[in-house]
This record gives structure tokens, C-alpha cells and sequence, in this order.
């Protein structure tokens, strides 16, 4: 079983570089289906497991695809099936991003339910409620959900029950080809909407209001391919911020976009930390005692609830106890028990986490049990004492490219170990990317 090994301990210095944003990239390369005309470019797009994924559920349907260098080409001309398999579906979530371009291009579309995940139940009810409100028939069966429309899908007024950022992208994305104007109330507005909204822009679409709560989509005809970086990974550069905070160290977090990490920034500052922003990055500074600070997770623009693992490995480490609430997701405080078994002291109580402050963290063997659970526990072995094993990697290499080179690079003692079987056995397309991969 492949692991991370850390000896924490170790000051960190010097700079890390952004990849291009995960969250903004799946819905990206899942609007390439949009297009009747033309080749996508999409460059910045992070060698992820989950990139990966949503490129091989896009040569599924018959699409020609190819990922050289962080771009991904897309040619969506000829489009063979409207069918997205659960053997893709289940790997990840974000799959169910094809629903709404296909039921725009094709008038149909098959797409197996994601089910839930770890960190909570996960419905789609909101993005069928948008789907059903501009025509399109829903019929439930054998763990497949099939969408269909007529002809043509018909603009129409959503007022969405939750923010929800996937409902808000796949109803965007079904309205661009709709006859009329489709108007998404209570929308979410995170930098990744409107990241999509600026590409699906550039591929002929008319969206406005993204990153707003209201986003109207006036439908086209015909849309085209179009080239388009990604933005950074805000919640990759706030990992490393937290990891400069707490090694006590001085990094500069590159493409790091201070206006896409104003809560986490506010909250750092909060506890002690020095923060610079200028126009290439991020500067963190941590010479000073971290104070402790409550956090509560909302969307956008409030606390993200996928740094809430990580803030919460440095709360552990802050003079005082922290409260964390978590609104977003009803189970993501599994990292919990994984703490606990580095020494840490947090109870849970519902949705709330008390976490006491000054804990001496010691090495242990933990798993991660989600993406950022695992994110979180590389960031609290940094300072426990003595060696840390991570295991569930897995789970990290959807989310976080090469994080161990990453802070190698800064000065982390940390490594990563494939036992020879695994190495042998390692198909190209998954984790691991030491090296830059080409796939065709
Ligand atoms: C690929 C991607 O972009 N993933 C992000 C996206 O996930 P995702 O788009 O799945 O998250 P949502 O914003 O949809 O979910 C937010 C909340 O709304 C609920 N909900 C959602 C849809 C729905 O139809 N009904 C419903 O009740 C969810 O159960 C959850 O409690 O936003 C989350 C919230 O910021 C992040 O943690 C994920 O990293
Ligand atoms: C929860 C996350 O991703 P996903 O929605 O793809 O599961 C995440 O990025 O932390």
C-alpha cells in the first residue's frame, strides 16, 4: 500500500507554485461537449486524478480528447453516446457535470447517479428540479437517471433551494443552447462559476451575473470551441498557506489570488499570522504565537468548507480552544478521529468541532479518509513529533498534484512510498505524477 511518510518538525521556506483550480477545470472540460464547431484548448489543467476521470468519462461518449503539458484538447464535433457509465460515475462525482451539456446538445441524456460520498449525502435534486423546469423529462431506473427534452431546452426561472455550486454549473451550462433566457436565482457564487461562465463565454454562450446570486442565461443557437487558462487552486494554495502557518515558517505561495481566499486570509491574519498579497502571489509569514479563532463554513464567500480540515489542523496547534461548525456538508469531520490518534484533543458534537488549542501532536499511522482529511493530516504531521504514516492516498491525488515533491521543495521531510508491486502494477492514468505526464 503506497504511504507518506513525514518527520515533522521542520521550518519551511522559499515558494510553491498553483496549479489550476480542480473545481474549475471538471465543469470547464465538461462544457467542451458544447460545442458543435471548432477544437477546445484548456490550458492549466492540473495532472489530477479527477482530470483524469472527467477525460475519460468525455472519450466515453466518443469525443476526441488529448492531455499533453496541463492542456486538454477537445474536439466534441461527433458525439457517439449520451451515456455516462456508473464504473465512471463512482469514481467521481463531478461526472454528473456531463448531464447538463448533453441534454443541451443531444436532447438526451443517461448518466448513472453519483450517490453519496464521505463527507455526506450529496443529492442532485437541485439539479434536476433546473433540468425538469426547462422541459426536460426525468425518469429514474436501475441506478441510472435519463434526461430527455423534445426538441429544443426551454429557458426558464430557477430559484435553486441551496446554493449548490454543481447546480448552479450544470443548469448554466444546459442553458447556454436553450431557447430563451434562463435565469438561476439564489446561485452560487464561488470563483469557479464564474471561471465557467467566462469560458462558456469565449465558446459563444451569453452568460451574465456570475458571481452573483443571480445569473442569467440568454440561450444561443450554436456555440464553438475556445481556448482558456484555469484559474489557480485557491484551495491548494490555501493548503500551503496553512502550511507556512504552522511550521511557524515564511513561504510564497505563487498565483495564489488573494481575492478568491479573502476568508481564509482574514482568518489567518485573525490568528497571528502575516499575510502580503501582490500581484503574482502570497506571502505567509508566521514568526509570531498563533492565536485561536472560530470558523464556521458557508459558501462563497464565506469559509470554504474544503479548507475547514486544514484550519482546523492548525487550530490544534493555536494557544485556546476553536469552535468549527460546519453548515456545508453534514459528515466531514472524519479527520476527527485521525487527529485524536496523533494526540490531538477535539470533540465533535453535531456540526460542531471544539478543538483545545497547544496540542503536542506525535506521529502515527492515520488515514485519510477524504481529499482534504488528507491534505489536513500532511499539515498536522509537519509539526507532530516523530514519523507520520498517511495511508488512502488515493484520495489525495484527486485533489493535490504531487503535494509531497511540493514541500519537499520548501524543506518538509516527507515522502512518498510505492511498494515495487504497485509501482509495476500503476496504470499511467492514475496518481503519481513525479513526472510530468503526456498522455494521448
Ligand atoms: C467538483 C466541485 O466543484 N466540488 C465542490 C462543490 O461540490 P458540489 O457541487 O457537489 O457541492 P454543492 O455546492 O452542490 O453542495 C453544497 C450543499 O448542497 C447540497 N445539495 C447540493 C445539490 C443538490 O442538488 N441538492 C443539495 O441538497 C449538498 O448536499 C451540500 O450539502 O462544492 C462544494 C461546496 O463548496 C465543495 O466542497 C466541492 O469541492
Ligand atoms: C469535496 C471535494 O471535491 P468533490 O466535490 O469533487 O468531492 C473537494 O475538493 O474537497
Amino acid at each position: 500500500m503506497s504511504k507518506i511518510i513525514v518527520r515533522g518538525g521542520r521550518k519551511l521556506a522559499g515558494k510553491i507554485k498553483v496549479n489550476g483550480a480542480k473545481n474549475a477545470v471538471l465543469p470547464i472540460i465538461a462544457a467542451s461537449i458544447l460545442a458543435a464547431e471548432g477544437e477546445s484548448v484548456i490550458h492549466d489543467a492540473p495532472p489530477l486524478d479527477d482530470v483524469l476521470v472527467i477525460n475519460k468519462v468525455l472519450r466515453s461518449l466518443g469525443l476526441q480528447l488529448s492531455y499533453h503539458n496541463h492542456s486538454v484538447k477537445v474536439n466534441a464535433q461527433a458525439i457517439e453516446t449520451c451515456e455516462a457509465s456508473y464504473e465512471l460515475v463512482r469514481k467521481m462525482r463531478a461526472s454528473f457535470l456531463v448531464m447538463g451539456p448533453l441534454l443541451a446538445r443531444l436532447g438526451k441524456a443517461r448518466i448513472s447517479l453519483p450517490g453519496g460520498c464521505a463527507i455526506g449525502t450529496r443529492p442532485i435534486d437541485q439539479h434536476l428540479k433546473g433540468f425538469e423546469a426547462m422541459g426536460a423529462e426525468i425518469e429514474l431506473g436501475q441506478g441510472y437517471i435519463e434526461a430527455r427534452v423534445e426538441k429544443r431546452l426551454k429557458g426558464a426561472k430557477i430559484y435553486l433551494d441551496v446554493a449548490s455550486v454543481g447546480a448552479t454549473e450544470n443548469i448554466m451550462m444546459a442553458a447556454t443552447l436553450a431557447e430563451g433566457t434562463t435565469i438561476i436565482e439564489n446561485a452560487a457564487k464561488e470563483p469557479e462559476i464564474v471561471d465557467l461562465a467566462n469560458y462558456l463565454n469565449a465558446m459563444g454562450a451569453v452568460v451574465r451575473g456570475a458571481g452573483t446570486g443571480v445569473i442569467r442565461i440568454e440561450g444561443v443557437e450554436k456555440m464553438k470551441g475556445a481556448v482558456h487558462s484555469v484559474i489557480p487552486d485557491r484551495i491548494e494554495a490555501g493548503t500551503y498557506m496553512i502550511a507556512a502557518a504552522i511550521t511557524r515558517s515564511e513561504l510564497y505561495v505563487e498565483g495564489a489570488i488573494g481575492d478568491h481566499l479573502r476568508p481564509v486570509i482574514s482568518k489567518l491574519q485573525e490568528m497571528g499570522v502575516h499575510v502580503e498579497e501582490d500581484e503574482n502571489g502570497i506571502l505567509v509569514c508566521a514568526d509570531k504565537p498563533l492565536r485561536a479563532a472560530d470558523i464556521k463554513t458557508l459558501p462563497y464567500p464565506g469559509f470554504p468548507t474544503d479548507m475547514q480540515s486544514q484550519m482546523m489542523a492548525l487550530q490544534l496547534v493555536a494557544d485556546g480552544t476553536s469552535l468549527v461548525t460546519e453548515t456545508v456538508f453534514e459528515n466531514r469531520f472524519m479527520h476527527v478521529d485521525e487527529f485524536m490518534l496523533m494526540n490531538a484533543s477535539v470533540k465533535v458534537d453535531g456540526r460542531t468541532a471544539v478543538v483545545s488549542g497547544n496540542n503536542k501532536l506525535k506521529g502515527a499511522k492515520v488515514c485519510a479518509t477524504d481529499l482534504r482529511a488528507g491534505a489536513a493530516l500532511i499539515l498536522a504531521a509537519l509539526v507532530a513529533e516523530g514519523e507520520t504514516e498517511i495511508t488512502g492516498l488515493h484520495h489525495i491525488d484527486r485533489g493535490y498534484v504531487d503535494i509531497t515533491s511540493a514541500l519537499r521543495s520548501v524543506g518538509a521531510d516527507i515522502q512518498r512510498v510505492v511498494p515495487q508491486e504497485e509501482e509495476q502494477e500503476q496504470p499511467q492514468e492514475i496518481g503519481l505524477f513525479a513526472v510530468q505526464p503526456t498522455w494521448a
